[in-house]
Parts: C-alpha cells; structure tokens; sequence
C-alpha cells in the first residue's frame, strides 16, 4: 500500500521515535492513536492504511492483504486480487479472507466520513466463487448513518461487471480512546 499518497487528509505517520514535543519516547499505539485522534474527512485519491500492520492494508504485513484504496464520488475503491496465501479450496479464495477485504475497504469510508468507527456487525453473501489471480473491483459507500451507527454496502465484481460478493455492515462510532484498549495486548 503507498499510503499516506492520497489527495486529501494524511495522518501523522506513526513514529516510534522520540516525540518533538515532550522529547519522551512514544509508543507505536501512542503514535497511532495521536495520529487518528482528529479525524477530518478525506477528499479523492489515494488513501492511506489504517496502520503499516494493519491486516487489510498496511504494507509491512507479510501475511495481509495490502488494499490500496482510493476514495471516489461515492465512496471507496479498491482493486484487487487474491493469492495463494488466501486460499480456500483449491484456486478457490477463502471466504474469511474476502470478508476481510469488505472489513477492511469499509474501515476506508471513514476517512471520508472523518469518524472514527468500528464493525459491530457484517454480512457477506458469497455469488459466486472469488478465483486467486483475478483482479476484482470491489467498491463501499455509506448508506445511511442513525446516530452512532453507519449502515454501509459493497460489492465486489469481475472484470465482465459480473458480481461475485456483495457485504453490508454495521460500524458503531467511537471514540479515539477505544483504541486505548490494544495498550492490554502483550505480544512476544
Ligand atoms: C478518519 C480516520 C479513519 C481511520 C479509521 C481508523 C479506525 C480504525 C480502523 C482499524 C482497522 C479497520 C479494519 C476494519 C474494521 C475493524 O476491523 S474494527 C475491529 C472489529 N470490531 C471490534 O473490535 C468492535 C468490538 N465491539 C465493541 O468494541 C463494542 O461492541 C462497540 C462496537 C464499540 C459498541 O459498544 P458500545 O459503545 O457499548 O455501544 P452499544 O451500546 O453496544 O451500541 C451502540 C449503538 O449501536 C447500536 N447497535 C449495536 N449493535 C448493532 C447492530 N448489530 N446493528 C445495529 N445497531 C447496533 C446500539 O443499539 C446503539 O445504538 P444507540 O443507542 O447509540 O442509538
């Protein structure tokens, strides 16, 4: 993913480093909540990843998908194509791992919303098998939002505009101290 390459807003990139103001040292959660804490919608063009780790789409993940997505007139665009590491059956993409795409692209639509959210909930009807090696467009848009809650929609198609997968879901706003809950995780 060339994050941080779109047109409109460019979060902080996460620094690990010492931070310029108060010279201590800044965590990369630390880092990455500061940068998100202010969220302001997104104009078109190219989007950055939620995080260089980020499953979906930071390019330092070895085991993720690495989306580049592009904010549209209406929402969000990614094209992609799934490859051995997301295999299923045979040639076949898993389908825990398209519905991770649809998470992920959804998490997009919040640059251009300019909130911070999370998946409460999300539905993917599978049409028809998403082949590894094939470029796919999938696409996302908000449909409505009540209060906290934002309804949004997607789809994937082939190259031919057939569809093979449609998701919708539900994301709940929150705010940036939610994320202060990853401070629990302790990993080797
Ligand atoms: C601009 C910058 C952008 C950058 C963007 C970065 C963001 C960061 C992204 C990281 C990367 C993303 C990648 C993909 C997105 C993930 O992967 S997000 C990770 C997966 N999701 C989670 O971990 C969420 C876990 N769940 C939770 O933490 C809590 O359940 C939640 C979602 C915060 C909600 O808890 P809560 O605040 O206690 O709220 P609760 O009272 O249960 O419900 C809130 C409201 O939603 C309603 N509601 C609850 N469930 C439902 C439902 N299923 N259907 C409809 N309504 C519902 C409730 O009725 C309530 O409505 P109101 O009464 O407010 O009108």
């Amino acid at each position: 993913m060339s994050d941080a390459q779109g047109q409109g807003r460019q979060p902080e990139a996460v620094k690990t480093v010492d931070d310029d103001t108060d010279r201590q040292p800044m965590s990369t959660l630390d880092a990455w909540v500061r940068s998100m804490a202010h969220p302001e919608p997104a104009s078109l063009g190219r989007l950055p990843a939620h995080s260089p780790t980020c499953a979906g789409c930071g390019s330092e993940n070895p085991a993720g998908l690495a989306l580049v997505v592009d904010a549209t007139e209406d929402g969000v665009r990614a094209v992609h194509r799934f490859d051995r590491r997301q295999e299923g059956a045979p040639g076949i993409a898993h389908g825990g791992l398209v519905a991770a795409a649809f998470d992920d692209l959804f998490g997009f639509l919040l640059y251009r919303v300019g909130e911070l959210a999370v998946t409460r909930s999300l539905t993917v009807e599978y049409l028809r098998p998403v082949l590894l090696g094939t470029d796919y467009e999938f696409t996302a848009k908000v449909r409505t939002r009540e209060g906290r809650r934002l309804h949004v929609d997607a789809s994937a198609v082939e190259t031919d505009g057939r569809r093979v997968a449609t998701a919708d879901a539900t994301f709940i706003i929150v705010d940036v101290d939610h994320f202060e809950q990853g401070r629990a995780t302790t990993l080797p």
